[in-house]
């Protein structure tokens, strides 16, 4: 792993002694802070490296599920000098991260964050004005009330996916991404990119691949514990690391400025630009002087292409574990198949305002969000000072994670938590329930996604006209027999099912004229 380090190893002890005591200093020193209370239990860790060797790299929230059941639903650990609470129920994730939001809405030190050129992402900046701006600029377009105008774009950019979809069936998963990004490209720049190899689509691609080793828990453990590593001379050899991060860094800076670009063009060569993030904001501005006109420039620019990164991945991701519980399940897309042709008939397709009285289709999103939670320890918070919770001592500086995972894998909560069983979040009338995962998947108090909404809006919307539209059937070998998918899941920024063979086609009363026909009427 660390093959790549100078092989001067006098030099290399010596940094690792500093390093060493650099984590023995700061871990006395937050000893002497702590008062009479204890840290909350967790496992015993080793000296220097604390517990992280204990810890699944590839799937943390594995081990910390593990150590639930063991050290309780509050636990602390350390990995090297980081201090880590991890909250297992939503009830304490309520109660510390929104209750106490003031101390709880920090994000934790990311090793990678400039090295790799996340600067400009804030969902990792830390509790500033920066972040505030960001916020409100996010807010102001995206807030319940306001997405509604970019519902009748998500149904077009819906229908637009499936009949690509029916076109190339094999290529479900890359029109899944096409579409995640359409609306976020759509919603925050007013760009409409065209199907299969659009180069606006390729600046959020190329920035992912780029930058997604350095979003790896080891890249981040590497760099915190040798911080030296980016100082080493560009001349000597196995500099693999700062190449790979300066590609990132380019690629992040192409993925903020030119899709911007785009947009301020569009607003001045049409009368009426489309409503977006953008247009929006470069309106609002004119109304602000120097210096402050600057940066809320810089944090209209941040906040835009943070929405692109953040929706593009959440969507994708969610559509694709709705497949796969479909394909796996046909009894559930039959049956909700039926509710959708009692309620609707096969002559309309679901729009917004059917949403209400499709409690089966609901119950299917909910199911989707919480069988396989795409971001299972949702993002990191950190605190900005001490606090003492049920007797137990929060150090300041720690990274609090509401550990999703085991919050969605509760047996006394959700029976068969392994099973896709949207039955469990209606009642024996067919209502919904009270109990909505949404409460928990899209995070806490003042971090919580401000996206939540229009995201909600795309995985609905794309739910629902899929199912009222599409059979999810196995695929089958050259020998004409069902394979059955064993998907193997990718961890990247958000976690989801590696594409598997299945088979996606028009339901009898469907065809890809019939859609086309649909798209021509709605513009
Ligand atoms: C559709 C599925 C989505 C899921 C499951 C999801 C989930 C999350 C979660 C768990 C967080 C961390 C919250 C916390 O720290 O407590 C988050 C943050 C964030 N999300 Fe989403 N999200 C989704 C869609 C979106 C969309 C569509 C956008 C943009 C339009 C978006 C933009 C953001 C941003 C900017 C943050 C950072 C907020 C901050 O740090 O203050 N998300 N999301």
């Amino acid at each position: 792993m660390f093959y790549s380090i100078p092989s001067d190893t006098g030099l290399l002890l010596v940094l690792i002694s500093v390093v060493a005591l650099d984590i023995i200093r700061r871990l006395v020193r937050s000893s002497r802070e702590r008062r009479s209370s204890p840290l909350p239990p967790g496992p015993t860790p080793i000296p220097l490296l604390g517990n992280v060797l204990s810890v699944n790299i590839e799937e943390p929230w594995k081990t910390y599920t593990a150590w639930k059941a063991v050290y309780g639903q509050v636990l602390y650990a350390r990995l090297l000098d980081q201090e880590v609470i991890v909250l297992s129920s939503q009830s304490d994730a309520v109660e510390l991260l929104e209750k106490r939001s003031r101390i709880y809405s920090d994000r934790p030190f990311l090793a990678t964050r400039e090295l790799y050129g996340f600067g400009f992402i804030f969902s990792f900046q830390g509790y500033d004005n920066h972040w505030r701006l960001c916020r409100r600029i996010f807010h102001q377009t995206f807030r319940a009330d306001t997405v509604m105008a970019f519902w009748p774009m998500q149904l077009r950019r819906v229908l637009k996916m499936i009949v690509n979809v029916i076109d190339d069936p094999d290529r479900y998963a890359s029109y899944y991404s096409t579409f995640s990004a359409a609306v976020a490209l759509s919603a925050v720049y007013g760009y409409e990119p065209v199907p299969g190899n659009d180069s606006m689509v390729h600046t959020v691609d190329d920035f992912i691949h780029a930058a997604l080793p350095a979003t790896t828990p080891e890249k981040a453990v590497l760099y915190r514990m040798f911080p030296f590593l980016w100082r080493i001379p560009d001349w000597l050899p196995g500099t693999s690391l700062k190449r790979e991060a300066k590609t990132s860094c380019d690629c992040g800076v192409n993925m903020v400025e030119t899709p911007f670009r785009y947009a301020q063009k569009h607003m001045e060569t049409n009368q009426d630009p489309t409503f977006s993030v953008v247009s929006d904001h470069t309106a609002r501005i004119q109304q602000y002087d120097e210096p402050y006109r600057s940066d809320y420039m810089k944090a209209l620019k941040h906040a835009s292409s943070t929405a692109l990164l953040a929706s593009t991945q959440t969507t994708t991701s969610t559509i694709m574990v709705f497949t796969l519980a479909m394909v796996q399940n046909p009894r559930i897309w039959k049956r909700a198949q039926a509710e959708i042709d009692a309620v609707l008939g096969t002559d309309k397709l679901p729009s917004f305002e059917d949403r209400p009285f499709l409690p089966y289709i609901e119950a299917i999103l909910r199911e989707t969000q919480r069988w396989q939670p795409v971001l299972a320890l949702g993002i990191p918070h950190a605190t900005i000072s001490s606090d003492t919770y049920k007797g137990f001592y929060i150090p300041r500086g720690a990274t609090v994670i509401a550990n999703v995972w085991a919050i969605s894998r509760d047996e006394a909560r959700y029976p068969n938590a392994e099973k896709f069983i949207p039955e469990r979040f209606l009642t024996a009338e067919g209502t919904l329930t009270d109990d909505n995962p949404a409460k928990y998947v899209f995070g806490f108090g003042r971090r919580i996604c401000p996206g939540r909404d229009i995201g909600d809006a795309s995985v609905w919307s794309a739910i629902a006209m899929m199912l009222a539209t599409l059979d999810f059937t196995l695929a089958k070998d050259g020998e004409g027999k069902d394979i059955i998918p064993e998907p193997k899941y990718a961890n990247g920024i958000a976690r989801h099912p590696e594409t598997f063979p299945c088979c996606i086609s028009p339901r009898p009363h469907i065809s890809k004229a019939s859609l086309e026909r649909v798209l021509a009427r709605n513009g």
